[in-house]
């Protein structure tokens, strides 16, 4: 139901027409009163003054944030908020057509067999995310020991830094099963895990003179997603993801566009050669 509601009680934020306040039955209105919170004294006075207080929802304006856990010594504090200010978040850095997916259930992209291709993410988000990465700065040496790691050992080692590193591992679980999971299930269903488990979440950076390409290789995962962060031709030439099996290359990605395959057995596949520029990706190995 709409309209306009006569209550005892306001609280938080409120539009106040000050020509009430002005009138010198008004003359006691305060906050204060012994063994009362503020707002409740204010509303009291209000009401003992014959001030009238409502509430509408017949007009949109605006929603309150909490800030409590916004933490403003982070880069990009707003990319952080996938959980406690979900509203705007999607807003800023969900793609603009990511819902349009959900519209024609049936035709999904698939640019090499069982490779789906999905808008995820805006422009910001990539803009953010890759600038929170290099804030950090922490890239991994490349190395097949891997600190990080509980068996110390990474057989395809990437140049890379993981979700955790930077804070950031619980917000993309969160990602991973409020925007990922639902497209996992538009285009390999009948397989249901809700929320999906993932402990491999990374970004990677190819360079011609740090780690220009990836061998052949499985993912340790059910399926793997793979999200652009750049663009091909303006920030780097070369790279792409190519599946052997079907000898079958993405090279032409989009950035807040993600790649879903499956993990293994099917999907042998290798990271292409990056001739100039740097080149960043979102990488998270889903049910391992
Ligand atoms: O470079 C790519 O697109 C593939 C990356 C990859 O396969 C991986 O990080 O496991
Ligand atoms: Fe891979």
């Amino acid at each position: 139901m709409q309209g306009i509601w006569n209550v005892p009680f306001i609280n938080n934020c409120y539009l106040m027409n000050i020509a009430l306040f002005r009138k010198p039955s008004a003359k006691h209105v305060s906050y204060l009163k012994e063994d009362t919170d503020p707002d409740m004294a204010f509303c009291a006075s209000l009401r003992s003054a014959g001030i009238m207080m409502y509430v509408s929802n017949e007009k949109e304006f605006g929603h309150l944030v909490n800030s409590e856990t916004f933490d403003v010594s982070r880069t990009n504090p707003d990319i952080y908020q996938v959980i406690d200010n979900k509203l705007d978040w999607e807003q800023r850095y969900l793609h603009p057509k990511y819902y349009e997916v959900f519209d024609n259930k049936e035709k999904q992209l698939m640019p090499c067999p069982d490779v789906y291709w999905f808008p995820l993410m805006s422009m910001r988000f990539c803009k953010e995310w890759i600038e929170v990465m290099e804030a950090f700065g922490q890239w991994s040496d490349g190395s097949n020991n891997d600190k990080r790691l509980e068996s110390g050992y990474e057989a395809v080692p990437t140049r890379d830094i993981h979700m955790n590193q930077v804070g950031l591992d619980i917000q993309w679980l969160r990602i991973l099963k409020d925007y990922v999971r639902p497209l996992q299930e538009l285009v390999f269903t009948g397989y249901y895990h809700n929320p999906p488990v993932s402990v491999m979440n990374f970004v990677v950076r190819y360079r011609p003179d740090e780690q220009p390409s990836l061998r052949p290789h499985h993912d340790s995962s059910t399926y793997t997603i793979n999200l652009a962060l750049n663009t091909p031709h303006l920030d780097y030439e070369g790279g792409g993801c190519r599946f052997i099996r079907y000898n079958c290359s993405v090279k032409d990605t989009k950035p807040g566009w993600l790649l879903m395959h499956p993990g293994r057995l099917t999907h042998f596949h290798e990271g292409l050669l990056v001739t100039k520029g740097t080149r960043y990706i979102m990488i998270s190995f889903v049910d391992p």
